[in-house]
């Protein structure tokens, strides 16, 4: 148990010996240390129920409590409850965190079976910064639920059965540079697409063209299908590349040509089941009719008001649509992975696509919890979209090159004894940390700023900040003469106690991340136990304390290491020995 829960197993337990029944009393983290550590504003609800003064209630409860010691309470303005922890109670719980592998977190996910599909950028296609929020995002989000007990499925559901094919298979066949697929398989593959894509624009014929390659594709035409696979497994080679250096793994690579052949038995499964109907041909889902207008996702208002908006399943042409394809996904992942919940980390612009597959899915009795984690965009330091000077899409491995590099100039300058490989090995931990939480760290709802100043500060809410936190523990550990043995805590001065309250709250902070997918909750109190270190490490003196104090002070120092680094591993950033 947290302490957290801990004070609300007590607090509870004191309501019902007072108003003689169970009733909720949650209790939560102060925002202001002046009201104690933790606080409750049950009196205050009970008392309004049950039409009694709030602080009479209040004095009642805190006379029945029994805290055994972990902390003191109080009474403040209309009747909150506050609890100040014991130095005791945090020198304990912080000594037992050291010791256990779970850093005092608990475990919440009981079985429950998870897919978290991410990154699924499309092949052929240049891999743009909506994929580097949905790479990162969905690998953090995966490795926080793992570690909090669920059974994680990593999905990358690639963009691999496109129209764009067409267009790929035409390049391919009139101008792809050999050489150059050789050398970079994903750079030829999206300049022969670009080439083509400009040409068709020009000249309808070659549009013809490409067209007639895509539907000979679709019918099996074997020439086709071999160019295709070349092209997938080539695409696959390169982003597996920057998938290892990023860190990120899959457990599957299931794109949308893998349910291609269950697309026409769908179709034919939703007319069946009138959760479809043909209208001018196509196959469509309309609206359930059990919705407001305002909540119906196939509903749309437009000037002569509300006006029916159908999910397309199938064109009049006979040809199968995104939608198909992720109705096919959900059922497989439901009926053969038998998930619990499925977590779709893609950007904002496809939230009317997830609404509609949503609710087809409740329709269809595809019982699982289906969540669109969206995201904002990034945008470049004049606030518009991020584009490369020649305009183009910015694209991941020219990001990370940037990043590594900046950091190894930044490295090189502070360390001038390192060699040159040793300052690319920590550039790389660095410069991609430091992409990486400058992601995690925002809301990932709102569009944010990319500033390669900003994220790569060593001061500052960075990646950097903390890593360079972590090698500032470390380098206290190398000073010392002899081995380091934890010791009993004792906390005296304000700065300790501050940092063993932040240490102990990891494993409260953990769990609430998971409420709204939001990994910023974990990167914010990253920060925040770092800058509570670093007043501990400016008022308390370690190494030249006196016995008793210097090994408590060391313990501390050893806990904060192992907490920032296993958060840090929870956003999938490494910490350098040196930097
Ligand atoms: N099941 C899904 N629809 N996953 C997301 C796919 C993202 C899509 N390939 C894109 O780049 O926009």
């Amino acid at each position: 148990m947290t302490l957290q829960q801990e004070i609300e197993v007590a607090l509870s337990a004191a309501f019902e010996k007072v108003v003689g029944e169970k009733v909720s009393t949650p209790v939560v983290a102060s925002a202001d240390l002046r009201f104690g550590d933790y606080q409750s504003n049950a009196a205050m609800a009970q008392a309004k129920q049950r039409r009694t003064n709030p602080r009479a209630l209040a004095q009642q409860v805190v006379d029945a409590i029994e805290l055994g010691g972990i902390a003191t309470t109080d009474i403040a303005g209309p009747g909150f409850i506050n609890f100040k922890v014991t130095p005791e109670a945090f020198a304990k719980r912080a000594r037992r965190q050291l010791d256990d592998p779970r850093l005092g977190v608990p475990s919440l996910g009981d079985g429950r079976r998870i897919v978290v599909d991410f990154s699924a950028p499309n092949v052929a296609k240049p891999m743009h910064v909506g994929h580097i929020r949905s790479t990162i995002l969905g690998d953090s989000l995966a490795r926080i639920a793992e570690f909090l007990g669920f059974e994680v499925i990593r999905d990358n559901h690639i963009g691999d059965w496109g129209t764009q094919f067409g267009m790929i298979l035409h390049g391919w066949k009139t101008r792809l540079n050999h050489e150059a697929l050789e050398t970079d398989p994903i750079v030829e593959l999206v300049r022969v697409y670009r080439e083509v894509n400009a040409a068709t624009k020009d000249d309808p014929a070659t549009l013809d063209v490409c067209k007639a390659e895509l539907v000979k594709l679709q019918a099996g035409d074997e020439e086709n299908l071999a160019i295709w696979q070349q092209c997938i497994d080539l695409s696959k080679l390169g982003l597996q590349r920057i998938y290892d250096r990023l860190d990120v793994k899959f457990d599957y690579w299931l794109g949308e040509s893998f349910y291609n052949e269950r697309l026409p038995g769908l179709v034919d499964e939703f007319l069946e089941k009138e959760l479809a109907r043909v209208s001018d041909g196509a196959v469509c889902i309309f609206s359930s009719g059990e919705l407001q207008d305002e909540q119906d996702p196939f509903r749309i208002h437009k000037e002569d008001g509300w006006q029916d908006n159908p999910a397309i399943i199938r064109k009049a042409d006979g040809g199968f649509l995104y939608a198909t394809t992720d109705l096919a996904t959900v059922e497989y992942r439901i009926d053969e992975w038998k998930a619990d919940e499925v977590w779709y980390v893609v950007g904002t612009p496809q939230q009317l696509h997830f609404r509609q597959l949503f609710d087809a899915c409740a329709r269809w009795g595809k019982d699982g919890e289906f969540h669109h984690i969206a995201f904002g965009s990034i945008l470049g330091e004049d606030r518009k979209l991020m584009k490369t000077r020649s305009g183009d899409n910015v694209q991941l491995v020219d990001v990370l090159e940037e990043a590594v590099d900046r950091s190894a100039k930044v490295i090189a300058e502070k360390n001038p004894n390192l060699t040159e490989e040793e300052i690319r090995e920590i550039a790389e931990v660095v410069g991609i940390g430091a992409v990486k939480f400058a992601e995690l760290s925002q809301n990932r709802l709102t569009d944010y700023v990319f500033s390669w100043d900003r994220m790569l500060a060593l001061q500052g809410d960075t990646a950097p900040y903390l890593q360079y936190s972590d090698v500032r523990i470390r380098s206290i550990f190398r000073k010392l003469d002899g081995d380091f043995q934890p010791a009993e805590l004792q906390l005296g001065e304000d700065a300790e106690i501050h940092l063993a309250r932040m240490l102990i709250r990891y494993g409260e902070v953990l769990p609430t991340i998971l409420d709204d997918h939001r990994p910023n909750l974990l990167a914010n109190y990253l920060l925040e136990l770092a800058r509570s270190f670093h007043s501990f490490f400016e008022a308390c003196p370690v190494l030249k304390a006196e016995e008793d104090i210097r090994s408590s002070r060391l313990t501390l120092c050893a806990l904060t290491s192992k907490v920032l680094r296993h958060g840090l591993g929870l956003l999938g950033i490494q910490c350098p020995d040196r930097m």
